[in-house]
């Protein structure tokens, strides 16, 4: 039975104070939640501290969004893996497109971080997705496929997420249509050594959406960027029928 991730990805988004404001509004709705969902708050890395103290009790996971592969060291800017795990930071996102297009992110660095987040203890959220240019052009399967290859590379497959984020999904209202993702979903999965590997899609997730999204057999959960920012409506998601 493959595990159901649900996770938002606050992205740059919240300041403490409104991150334990969100809380006090989403928190009670998990009492609704099956226990076998995994709920997850990606967060900003001075969010972290302020939501392990108020998450204490709480069956909401914590999630960084970036790990260097180093165990310390002169990296301006980054956070390591111990500084991640001593606040109970269990997953970690890795690889996502706006991280592969802002910041110079390759398939070799996802690799490196992917690796030390399981070397640290952490459990790793793989994003893969294509963009409009390669959809249109037919290169979907061909470029999951060498994402995959690439990034996983001596990555233990027991102990890793992925999220299929289209590129021209994310951000942009334009949902992939579910069928489309469950298809790709299940091309990603058959591209694994590890078939229980739970696969989330993400894209444009919204609550309207999120019924006919985890009705598809090989979707395994959700990553959510602006839906996940209010209570209301990340804990609809959540609270999926
Ligand atoms: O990037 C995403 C999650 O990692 C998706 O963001 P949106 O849900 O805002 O499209």
């Amino acid at each position: 039975m493959r595990k159901i991730v649900i996770a938002g990805n606050w992205k740059m988004y919240k300041t403490q104070a409104e991150s334990e404001d969100f809380l006090r509004g989403f928190l009670p709705a998990l009492d609704a939640t099956p226990d076998e969902r995994e709920v997850v708050l990606c967060v900003p890395f001075t969010d972290l501290s302020a939501l392990s103290k108020n998450l204490h009790g709480s069956r909401v996971q914590l999630g960084a969004q970036n790990i260097h592969w180093e165990e310390f060291g002169a990296y301006t800017g980054e956070i390591s893996g111990p500084m991640l795990a001593e606040i109970g930071v269990r997953y970690v996102v890795v690889g996502h497109s706006e991280r592969r297009q802002y910041f110079g992110e390759t398939d070799e660095t996802v690799n490196l971080r992917l690796k030390a987040a399981q070397r640290f203890g952490l459990t790793p959220i793989l994003c893969v997705g294509e963009t409009k240019q390669q959809r249109d052009a037919g290169e979907t399967e061909s470029l999951i496929t060498n994402q995959i290859k690439t990034d996983l590379v001596d990555v233990n497959q027991e102990n890793l997420v992925i999220a299929y984020e289209p590129i021209w999904a994310i951000g942009t209202g334009d949902t992939c249509e579910c069928k489309e993702a469950n298809r790709v979903t299940g091309l990603i999965r058959s591209l694994l050594s590890n078939p229980d590997v739970p696969i989330q899609y993400g894209g444009s997730v919204k609550p309207n959406l999120i019924d006919e999204i985890m009705a598809e057999p090989e979707i395994d959960g959700v990553l959510v960027g602006g839906a996940s920012l209010e209570p209301a409506s990340f804990a609809r998601i959540v609270n999926y029928q």
